[in-house]
């Protein structure tokens, strides 16, 4: 079932990203102290990016990041280490000063591996299999784009748990991708997005059905749906829609 969405609004994308990074934390603690093992879905983007940068300064704290699932909801096909990587970058932030443990980290494949991008999407789809995420982080990209699935792109329509995404609208063109099946049995769906360039597409996601929704309208958690944005992002939204205003402890 999709959950309404809660809408938080900071100051700017510093504000988010602190506030994303503070959230998750306490999360993941509370999940494990259930005795859980947390399963996420990492995001790429500007303000996940800067929020990996302070749980690395923050430390470990209350989580016990070893045992902390990590898997990613889109990654570019390109070769390991190309800055282009969603994964490569977080981990060298994160793996070090969060103490990671590489088996529970699900890093999709790169393309100077022995698979083609096809082989690719089914690899991580079986190893996938049916995991539902406890959080699943999602950036936005101002045509409304998460993960890689792409407004008026056949990423959005193409059926299965993970799938190969071609002639992506953004580059590079190779992509992985999980699929709005997989972000929505989530339990909780976080979006992190800042800027006056993606107010139109917040609005649109936010308010979002109508004959041709953005595909981040079509994104929403089992328990929850929150939009952690920065005033810029929220601009657009109808005076009438409810937000809360954030605070990023
Ligand atoms: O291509 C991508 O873009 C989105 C949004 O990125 P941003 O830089 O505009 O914040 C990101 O969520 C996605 O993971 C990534 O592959």
């Amino acid at each position: 079932m999709p959950t309404p969405a809660e809408i938080v609004v900071h100051d700017g994308p510093d504000a988010v990203a602190e506030a994303l990074a503070a959230r998750l934390t306490s999360t993941l603690a509370d999940l494990q102290a259930r005795g859980r093992t947390p399963q996420v879905c990492l995001t790429g983007g500007g303000i996940a990016t800067k929020a990996y940068a302070r749980l690395a300064a923050d430390g470990p704290g209350d989580v016990d990041w070893s045992r902390v699932s990590l898997w990613w909801g889109d990654e570019r096909f390109v070769p390991a280490g190309d800055p282009d990587r969603n994964a490569d970058g977080t981990l060298d932030v994160l793996r070090g000063p969060l103490r990671l443990d590489e088996r529970f980290v699900h890093v999709m494949p790169s393309s100077d591996g022995d698979l083609d991008l096809d082989e690719a999407a089914a690899a991580y789809a079986a190893e996938l299999g049916n995991t539902v995420f406890d959080v699943c982080l999602l950036g936005m990209g101002p045509d409304g784009h998460v993960a890689s699935l792409f407004p008026g792109h056949p990423s959005l329509r193409t059926p299965g748990s993970v799938i190969a995404v071609r002639d992506s609208p953004k580059p590079p063109p190779d992509r992985i991708s999980v699929t709005m099946d997989v972000i929505d049995r989530s339990r909780q769906v976080w979006f992190c997005v800042s800027g006056a360039e993606k107010a139109e597409a917040v609005a649109k996601g936010v308010l979002g059905t109508g004959p041709d929704p953005v595909p981040a309208a079509l994104a929403s958690g089992t328990e929850a749906t929150i939009w952690l944005v920065d005033t810029a992002a929220a601009a657009d939204l109808p005076a009438d829609v409810e937000t809360v205003a954030g605070s990023s402890r």
